[in-house]
Formats: structure tokens, sequence, C-alpha cells
């Protein structure tokens, strides 16, 4: 059998053998990759790079792959200039569908379209999937259903036996014993029937009710899965407003579109047939004549409720656009303050709010007409049955009975085609809510969360490395933050890196904790690629301590159980111990709740020392064999400075650490410093290797850095 690979015709081949050591490590390291690279594509993706690999090699069962990691691959590749018998490597141009913002994640254009299905027709998928969600709900939904018909049955009978209650008085005469007896028999029963169908009533709606909020907290248990199980750069592309609109929002729309809204809307048809038979049995007369009425009105009440409808649409979007600056100008309060721009965003929200308002005028002039002209119809429609109903009274064609029976029927039809109306208008936002729904629980992340190699814990010594990483964010693929980067980390050091802003420095953490995938090279721990792992797993022996620490809206007791990997095991002993490692102990006591002080938005606010040290504290409990730490730069004062440097340096020992380097003493403490520049490691070595060498570039950070301290010193006397 030849080993020999090449890139499609235009490249030559080469056999294995001749690859350089690296090469064939970047192969064998790749090798998973290239196998599952061999799946064919779906048609519309499959436009440009196209992988074939010998059948033998391919999986037996494929997997889809994003294009990410077929360009990276290709890349990887290429380097080679290979040629092959045995395995085939084509490469023709390329539209990737994954690298575009649109189908690389973001929710956005598929939002508007499931948006456009308000108005357009609903696909019967998305009708079977709506109801699906009720289908456990099943039972409780039919005995609603059930009472449903009870009171609505009760409800259209009491028009007809109203009508005899009122013959009864006509007919009866002055006889008051004869009135009495027939007017009471006839009350004792119409109340029986009254109380079952208010009893009926009430049983609907409980079931209904309670029907719709199960099916809604099913419904947001799914979403907030969905959204969770989602990798980081969907994050990036999708805004938290929107995501938390879908999962409060969305799904009371489409819970309420099951359940409430087609128990109403099933009430309205039911009552519109029934009360327009009715109307047909006291009177086909004048049931005809009405009917030659009622559809022009209605259809015009339709057509021009659309209308309102769409006008009140742009008044909400404008009002969400006002929302959301509020929002946002509200939650960054001290920007805003220490800006002093409290009268300028005073003023665009004032802007914001007017267009609202004059939207707002405009629906109000149309609500008026639509209001009044309804009502003007409504009572038109009244006044003509009563004249057509008195002319037939008078030809001894109708009771008064019945009159007021075909009276109260057009009414009830009058109200249940109102109500068919919003009946329809709420479904479709049913539908349009679910579309949304439906789309974020299908969409399947780019990175696994729990699935790959785990390693025993024995097997993990803590080696790092990163081989020939080149990168950009799914974002701004046109941006490369690294290129060709690599890094080695020996098990049990500390490695330092350092760059000017912007160089990639948390970029290289988030590559490590696998938020992202390299678009070519490797990064592996003890020799395996990270791809390879368990991301779940990998996480767990990776400990974290970031420049800002987030605490959560929870006591610091919890706060600090949350790094370990089970917190329902953590002991308070435990909680205690690392605190007291973190120097966090003792402040943490000095409040008079304790360690069952609430901290975070809603509790009591921390200094940035305080808040690294219960990160320090939190990332001590998790005991990782990693460590990748963003040291603080925030002006700590001298002695917090002093104890989180400290608590740092408790927290390293034992443990491979790559620390983001502000201080020149973690600098000259670490093993080795590496120094981040034009997207890959410019230099690495010691720390005083690097500064014997007066061109280098470190120095001239180093000195950059002394000189703008000194400046910041003098500036502050
Ligand atoms: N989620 C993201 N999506 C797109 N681009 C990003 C993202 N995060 C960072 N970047 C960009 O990547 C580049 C490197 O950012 P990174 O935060 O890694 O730099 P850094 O060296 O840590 O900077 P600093 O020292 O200022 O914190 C920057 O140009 C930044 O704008």
């Amino acid at each position: 059998m030849r080993f020999l690979i090449r890139m499609s015709k235009c490249t030559p081949a080469v056999h294995l053998s001749k690859l350089k050591p690296a090469q064939l490590r970047m192969l064998w390291l790749e090798r998973r990759r290239l196998l599952l690279s061999a799946v064919p594509r779906r048609k519309e993706q499959s436009t440009g790079v196209k992988l074939s690999v010998h059948p033998a090699f391919l999986p037996s069962s494929p997997r889809p792959f994003s294009s990410v990691t077929h360009c990276s691959l290709l890349r990887g590749l290429s380097m080679f200039g290979s040629h092959t018998s045995s395995w085939t490597v084509t490469h023709t141009p390329v539209a990737f569908a994954s690298s575009s913002p649109e189908s690389a994640g973001s929710l956005k254009t598929q939002t508007d379209k499931a948006r456009g299905q308000t108005t357009t027709s609903v696909p019967p998928e998305d009708v079977k999937r709506i109801l699906q969600l009720a289908y456990p709900e099943r039972w409780r939904l039919a005995a609603a259903v059930g009472f449903l018909t009870v009171s609505s049955a009760v409800t259209m009978s009491a028009p007809f036996l109203l009508g005899k209650v009122i013959d009864t008085i006509y007919t009866t005469g002055t006889d008051i014993e004869t009135m009495t007896a027939s007017l009471s028999s006839l009350c004792v029963m119409l109340t029986g029937v009254f109380l079952c169908g208010g009893a009926a009533n009430a049983a609907r709606v409980y079931l209904m009710q309670t029907s719709g909020q199960q099916i809604v907290r099913n419904l947001r248990v799914s979403v907030f899965i969905s959204i969770l199980r989602q990798d980081v750069a969907f994050f990036d592309r999708n805004r938290t407003g929107e995501l938390v609109n879908r999962l409060s929002n969305d799904t009371a729309v489409v819970g309420r579109s099951v359940t409430d809204n087609l128990s109403d809307g099933l009430r309205a048809v039911a009552q519109a047939v029934a009360g327009v038979s009715m109307m047909f049995y006291v009177s086909p007369s004048l049931a005809s004549f009405v009917l030659l009425i009622v559809p022009p009105v209605a259809g015009l009440a339709v057509i021009y409720g659309r209308y309102l409808r769409s006008n009140s649409k742009h008044t909400q979007d404008a009002l969400a656009e006002a929302t959301q600056l509020a929002e946002e100008r509200i939650s960054n309060m001290r920007t805003v303050r220490s800006f002093g721009k409290e009268l300028s965003e005073v003023n665009t929200y004032t802007q914001k709010s007017d267009k609202v308002l004059s939207l707002a005028k405009k629906e109000a002039v149309l609500r008026a007409g639509f209001f009044g002209a309804t009502g003007l119809s409504g009572n038109i429609m009244i006044l003509s049955v009563l004249y057509k109903g008195g002319l037939l009274m008078a030809s001894q064609h109708m009771t008064v009975g019945e009159l007021s029976s075909f009276l109260m029927y057009t009414f009830w039809v009058g109200i249940s085609v109102a109500g068919l109306s919003s009946f329809y208008s709420e479904l479709m936002k049913g539908f349009g809510a679910g579309a949304r729904l439906w789309e974020l629980l299908d969409r399947k992340p780019e990175l696994p969360l729990n699935e790959g190699l785990v390693l025993q814990p024995d097997q993990i010594k803590g080696q790092l490395e990163f081989c020939d990483v080149s990168f950009a964010y799914p974002t701004r693929k046109e941006v490369n933050i690294f290129q060709n980067l690599s890094l080695l980390v020996p098990a049990g050091t500390v490695m330092a890196v350092v760059g000017s802003s912007g160089s990639g420095k948390s970029t290289l953490v988030s590559l490590l904790l696998r938020l992202y995938d390299p678009d070519n090279g490797v990064i592996t721990i003890d020799g395996h690629d990270i791809r390879d792992l368990n991301p779940y797993w990998l996480r767990s022996h990776i400990g974290t301590v970031s420049q800002e620490p987030v605490l959560f809206s929870c006591s610091i007791r919890d706060n600090i159980a949350y790094g370990a990997v089970d917190p329902d095991t953590v002991t308070t002993e435990d909680i205690y111990r690392a605190a007291t490692v973190a120097n966090a102990y003792d402040f943490i006591q000095a409040f008079p709740e304790g360690f069952d002080t609430i901290v975070g938005e809603k509790g009591v606010l921390l200094s940035g020392g305080q808040k690294q040290r219960i990160a320090i504290a939190r990332a001590l409990l998790k005991n990782p064999k990693i460590l990748l730490l963003d040291e603080a730069t925030s002006a700590l004062d001298t002695e917090n400075e002093f104890l989180v440097q400290e608590a740092l340096e408790r927290l390293m020992e034992g443990r491979t650490v790559i620390i983001i380097a502000h201080r020149l003493s973690t600098i000259q403490n670490a093993n080795a410093v590496a120094v981040l520049d034009q997207r890959h490691v410019a230099e690495c070595g010691q720390h005083t290797e690097l500064l014997s060498n007066r061109k280098g570039l470190f120095r001239k950070l180093m000195e950059k850095q002394a000189f703008l301290q000194e400046e910041q010193k003098r500036a502050l006397s």
C-alpha cells in the first residue's frame, strides 16, 4: 500500500515518508478530522470544498462536521503539498455555509422569517409541533373541552329559555297565582341550568390554566437546556435580551395559543354555529334578513382590524427600541454617571418616546374609528332586527319572547365573531413564536458539550501545547487573531503571557477552555488533542480566575461551592478551608451574615479585590490540574493587592499555570514568559533572558510599562 497524499490535481504528491516530523505529527493529530471530513455534505453546503478519502478510511457512521474544521484541515494539509493514490484530497473554491454570520448560528434571519409567519401561511409541521406540545396534557385538555361544551350549551340555551320566561309573563295574563307558579318552576329550572353552566365554566378555566402553565413550564425548561448547550460563538452572535425574550415571552405565547386561545376559539366557533342555528330555529325569515347584513359588515371589520394590527406592530417596535435603550442605560448607570451623560440620555429617550407617542396617536385615531364603526354597526343591526321583528310580531309571525331570544342570539353571534377574529390573530402569534422556538430547540451546537475521551485522573500531568494554531473569531472571520502560533507549557510550570492590549492573551485562554476551536493547528493536553477530549471533563480539570470575576446573586457560600465539580458533596469545612487559603475568610466573616451574605446584583457590593479572592476560593475548590489566570490590573489597593497575590501564589502551587500577567512580580516568578505579538508568540523564555535582549520586544514592553507606571504615579501625586 502506498501512502501518498495530494491536494487536488494542482499540487504535487509526496510520499508520507518524505514528510517532516512536525508535519507527520500534525497529520496524526488531525487523523479523526481527516476521516470525518470524507462525509458527503448537504447539497446547499457542498458548493465548495470537497474532501474525499479512500473508502477504507471512512467511518462507519458518518458525522456532520463544520466547515470551519473543513477549512482548518485543508489549511493544515496544504502545508504538506501532497499527492496520493490511496487518499485523495480535492480542493475547489468554496462558499462556506457555516462561516457566514447567517448560517453560523445567528438566529436573526431565521427569526425574521419566523416573524413573517404571523401574516403568511403556517407549515403543517409547525401546526403538528404546536399540537404535540399539548399531547402530554391531552386528558386534562379533553376534560376542559367537555366542560366547555357544557358551559357553551348552557350559554346558548339561555336566550331561548329566557324568551320562554318572557312569553310566560305575557301569556299568563294578570292571574298572580298562576303567574307565580309558572315563573317559580321556570326560574328554579333555569337557576339549576345556570349553576351547571357556571360550574362547568369554572372547571374549564381551571383545567385550561393549569395545563397551559404545565405546557409553558415544559417548554421553558427545554428552551433553557437548548440555550445552555449552545457554543460560546452562538452567544457572540445572539443578544441576551433576544434569548431571554424567547425564554419568557415566546414560551408564554405558545402555551396560551394551545390552551386558552384554542379553548376560546372553540367556544367562539361553537357559539357562532349554535347561535346562527338558534336564530334560524326561532325565526327563519328574520335570520335570513340578518345574515344579509352581517357578512359585509364583518368583512369590512376584518380588513380594518388587520390594518390596525399592522400599525400597532410599528408602535410595539418603536416601544421595544425605547425600552432597550432604557434597559441598557439603567444597567450601566455607573458609566452614564461617570461621563455625566444623564441629560443627553434623557433627550435620546425622550426622542424615542416621542416616536412611540406619534405612532400611538395614529393608532388611537384608527382605533377610535374602528370601535366607533363597530359599535355603530352593532347598534344598527339591533335596530334592524327590532324593526323587522316588530313587523313580524305585528303580522303574528313572532312572539315577544321569540324576538327577545332572537336579539340575544344576535348579540352572542356578534361577540363570537369578534372572538374568532382575535382567536385567529393570537393563533398566528403562537405559530410565529413557535417557529422562533423550534429554531432554537433544533439548533445543534457546533462544539459538543459532553462527548469524547475521558482520561483517568492519574493520566493527567498538565502539559499544554499550542501547535501551529491559527484562529479567527467566528463573528469576524476576516481578522486572524493567531497565525501559526506555537507554545509549549511543560507540566507543573508557570507560563506568564504578556503582550499589548488586543494581542490575543484572553483568546489563548478561551481556546484552551475549548470555548472555540482553532481554524488550523492543534492544542494538546499531555499529547491529546483537546478536540478528542470530552469538553465537560476537560473544563472540570481547568480552573479559571478572570480579571473581573462574576459572582452570582446568591450567598458567598454558594458562590464558592459553585466551583466544585459536584457542589452537593462540598462540606462547610471545604468552603472555609478554600476561603482561608484564598485570604477571604476574615472579610467574609466580618459581614453580619458571614458566608450566607448575598452578593451579586441584588446583594452586598464587593470590592474588586474581595471578588477576586472569592473567585480564587471557588477555583481552589475545583482543585484543577491546570490553571488559567487573568491577573487583576484594576487599581487594587496595596493591602488587597498583597492579599490577592498571596492567594494566587497558594492557588498556583503544584499546577500548570498560564497567567496573563500584568505585574512585574508575577512575571519574575514565572518559569517562562511568552510575548504575544503579530498573531503569534514573538518571544518565549525566562524573564532575565528576555530582558537581556536590548532590542527584544519584551524589554520594550517592560520599559513602556515602567514608563506608564511612573506617569501614573506622578499624576496621582
Ligand atoms: N468574542 C469575540 N468576538 C470577536 N472578536 C473578539 C472577541 N473577543 C475578542 N475579540 C477580538 O480579538 C482580539 C484579541 O482580544 P483579546 O481579548 O484576546 O486580547 P487581549 O490581549 O486579552 O486584550 P486585553 O489585554 O486588552 O484584555 C481583539 O481584537 C478583540 O477585539
